[in-house]
């Protein structure tokens, strides 16, 4: 058994290494480090370096202290599940992953030691690690003791600071900001770079000058009583070239660049490992939103006509349900509480499918509904529906596609409401203007009702965009 501080590393790759680059002539020693990683390059690189490496667990992994799980939570399960049954009792457990709770890294570790769930600690370093720069966020579970806590924040402050968080949520928070935030400061250096070289800078003049009016900045920052925005507004001349470029960069690099990836990886975070095939880079998410046509799931032929006979199915019943028999009251009718699940159907589809893919079922939807729908209604109905649902449906979509970056509610609820009013009003004056139907009164209790439904449909909305509203895999 070894005396000093000996730390294994589970799945040594860029995270693993800028960790290891912090620790090695510092806390720890090569001698005191293991690396297990399957990928032989990984390895030899730690060799080279005088690390012991393996390629799977093995018991020697019972003679390290501390372990830290570093592998993509894809696999951390199977990296867990092959590694546990090697824990000791007071063998301290940090997982790096991000996403992944304690609740399931305890489960997993759980399988083989259930005293060793109680030595758990999540973190969330980030890549300036390397240079002992780095920043890393800390969450442990209640019942872990202090003795644990110190040790874990004595690994991870000699690689640079250290903030701990009460609720492990904010972790995902941390994710978004400092864990993945190195990567948003370098596409701003390459920008500014690029920005320079455009402008007649060398590549080296431009450099420079990027790096060091970025860490020139920082240091004042941080070092200044006075918050950023009152740094940003000292250099910024009333009505002068700064305030120019601020007017244009700020709102476009800072808010749309910064702050909404920002706020969408917190949101998708707890279910990133689940829900996507692989993580992107900022880049290729933006590259994404520009050829639309390649985030979305192709559509079967089976899948396409399932759409459309679910889609003919809801118009059909509504079709029946609004006819005067079916009135609840003076002002409602059944069929305005049946069809708003169509656009949960259409929503689920663009998403999943996009918007090119979703007017396909809707513009056969539309065949399939007004052929059947003459088939049990008055032919006025059967034509007040289909214009009504082609055009609302239309919409829908259009207003969903422009929607669908924002918040999760977004893109369904105000597509949702705005196909409505359209949707009811359109079918009500057609097939009933000029009638003896109360169509003002019956439309206005209608419209409300399916608002109100709308609002409700985000619930199964929400439950549903992670399966059945999920591209399964991305066209090439
Ligand atoms: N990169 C970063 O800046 C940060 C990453 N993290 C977290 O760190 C973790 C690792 O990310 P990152 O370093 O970027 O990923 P890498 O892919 O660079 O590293 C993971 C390493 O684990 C190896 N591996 C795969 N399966 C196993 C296994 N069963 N047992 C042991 N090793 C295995 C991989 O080998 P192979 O390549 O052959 O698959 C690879 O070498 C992630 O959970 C991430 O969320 C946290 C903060 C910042
Ligand atoms: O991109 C990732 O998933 C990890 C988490 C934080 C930084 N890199």
């Amino acid at each position: 058994m070894k005396n000093s501080l000996t730390i294994a590393f589970i799945g040594g790759g860029n995270m693993a290494g800028a960790m290891l680059g912090g620790l090695l002539g510092n806390l720890c020693q090569p001698q005191d480090i293991l690396v297990v990683d399957p990928n032989q390059e990984t390895r030899s690189a730690w060799e080279s370096k005088g690390v012991a490496t393996a390629a799977a667990a093995s018991e020697v992994l019972s003679q390290y202290k501390v372990w830290i799980y570093a592998v993509k939570p894809q696999v951390m399960q199977q990296a867990i599940h092959a590694s546990h049954r090697f824990l000791q009792k007071d063998t301290l457990v940090i997982s790096i992953a991000a996403g992944l709770t304690t609740t399931s890294l305890a489960g997993w570790l759980d399988q083989a030691e259930p005293a060793s769930a109680t030595r758990l600690i999540r973190c969330m370093p980030n890549t300036p690690a390397l240079i002992r720069q780095g920043i890393t966020g800390l969450y442990a579970m209640p019942d872990v003791p202090s003795s644990d806590r110190d040790l874990a924040q004595d690994v991870l402050s000699s690689i640079g600071e250290v903030v701990w968080v009460d609720n492990e949520a904010q972790l995902d928070a941390v994710t978004a900001l400092s864990g993945s935030g190195p990567a948003y400061v370098f596409l701003f250096i390459e920008s500014l770079i690029a920005g320079g070289i455009s402008l007649g800078l060398s590549q080296e003049q431009a450099q420079r000058l990027a790096l060091s009016t970025l860490k020139g900045a920082s240091l004042l920052a941080a070092g200044s009583e006075d918050p950023p925005a009152r740094l940003r507004e000292n250099v910024t001349s009333p009505g002068g070239t700064t305030a120019a470029a601020l007017n244009r960069f700020a709102q476009a690099i800072l808010q749309d660049w910064y702050r909404r990836p920002c706020r969408r990886l917190m949101t998708a975070l707890p279910k990133w490992h689940r829900s996507r095939p692989q993580p992107a880079s900022p880049l290729k998410i933006q590259e994404r939103n520009n050829m639309n046509t390649t985030r979305f799931e192709k559509m079967t032929i089976k899948q396409t006509l399932l759409a459309v006979a679910i889609m003919g199915l809801i118009i059909v019943s509504s079709n029946i349900l609004v006819q005067p028999q079916f009135h609840i009251n003076a002002w409602l009718t059944w069929g305005a509480i049946t069809y708003p699940i169509c656009f949960l159907v259409t929503d689920l589809l663009n998403r999943r499918f996009g918007p090119a893919r979703a007017r396909r079922v809707v513009s056969i939807g539309f065949i399939f509904a007004v052929l059947a729908s003459y088939a049990v209604a008055d032919s006025r109905i059967a034509i007040a529906s289909g214009v009504a649902f082609l055009t609302a449906q239309l919409l829908d979509i259009l207003v969903f596609d422009r929607l669908r970056d924002k918040s999760w509610w977004k893109a369904p609820f105000i597509a949702g409401w705005l196909a409505a009013i359209i949707d009811t009003f359109l079918f009500f004056g057609v097939a009933f203007a000029g009638t003896d139907v109360p169509w003002v009164t019956l439309a206005t209790g209608d419209v409300g009702i399916k608002l109100i439904i709308n609002a409700m449909l985000l619930a199964p909305f929400r439950v549903l965009m992670w399966n059945l509203g999920r591209p399964r895999s991305v066209q090439a």
